[in-house]
């Protein structure tokens, strides 16, 4: 497994050309060493952000963070030799009219002879059951079979690490299923971010941030916890009569305590 090491790192941006920068992520010192690592969090607490960072799509504003002694600033490229890096939004990745175009220019640099090129990139496409719509739009594919192709793209070229945002919100049960036996089966190391909590669940840690800052990292049962009981505190109260001292709450709606006018 490769160490990831994040050393005192902020990250911070200007809105709008204010004087007073936005903190995105704050004094975070972690190491990744285990072989699956999960962040989960609110939306907007920075998991984004934090994944980011590991592959130098985010630079820090202090401190620093290194792959295997790369430092994700200085030695970019060969840090994003090591990390693949699958986003939320596959349009946002899939650069390619097809599929297949797609996979072939992910193995450009790594396979130089095109009859082999094509037979690799058919064997990541048809390992993610996506060969039939190899030569469809990728504009004419379903949201969830893009998500798996993004993910087919960057496993193609077989990276030490690979970090995924949020990879699974567009899929179905059979993908989601799919992709969990993918990662679980991969002999990369995996940093993903999700609000899947089942998938959080086949973490060996997992990490959870809240407003920039990690709040716990530890087990996965323990972190789910933690998240459940953080989110059910920042609940806005629903202002129902009794959800309070002596109204109705949920159980005068459901006896048709409240009335519609
Ligand atoms: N370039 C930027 N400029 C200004 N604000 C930003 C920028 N990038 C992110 N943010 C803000 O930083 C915060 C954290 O964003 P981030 O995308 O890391 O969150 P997240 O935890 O991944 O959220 P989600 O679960 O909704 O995807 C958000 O409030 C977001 O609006």
């Amino acid at each position: 497994m490769s160490t990831i090491v994040l050393d005192r790192v902020s990250v911070r941006v200007s809105v709008d050309g204010r004087n007073d920068p936005k903190t995105l992520l704050q004094e975070l010192s972690l190491t990744f060493t285990e072989r699956r690592i999960g962040i989960i969090g609110a939306n907007g607490s920075g998991k984004s952000t934090l994944l980011r960072l590991l592959n130098g799509l985010v630079a820090p504003s202090d401190g620093t963070v290194g792959v295997d002694g790369a430092d994700t600033v200085r030695a970019v490229r060969e840090v994003r030799r090591r990390v693949g890096f699958v986003f939320t939004d596959p349009l946002s990745q899939l650069v390619m009219p097809t599929g297949r175009e797609d996979v072939e220019l992910s193995l450009r640099r790594s396979i130089r002879n095109t009859t082999e090129r094509r037979a690799h990139a058919e064997t990541v496409l048809d390992r993610f059951g996506l060969l039939r719509l190899a030569d469809q739009s990728i504009y004419e594919l379903s949201g969830g079979e893009r998500q798996l192709l993004a993910l087919a793209a960057v496993l193609a070229v077989d990276p030490e690490v690979l970090v995924l945002d949020e990879p699974s919100t567009l899929l179905d049960l059979r993908n989601r299923e799919l992709l969990r036996r993918t990662l679980s089966g991969l002999r990369q190391q995996v940093i993903l971010s999700t609000h899947d909590l089942e998938l959080a669940q086949d973490m060996d840690r997992v990490l959870v941030v809240d407003a920039g800052r990690v709040v716990f990292d530890g087990g996965p049962a323990e972190a789910v916890r933690h998240y459940r009981a953080l989110s059910a505190a920042g609940l806005p109260s629903l202002g129902l009569p009794g959800t309070g001292a002596g109204g109705a709450g949920l159980a005068g709606l459901q006896q048709g305590g409240l009335e519609r006018p």
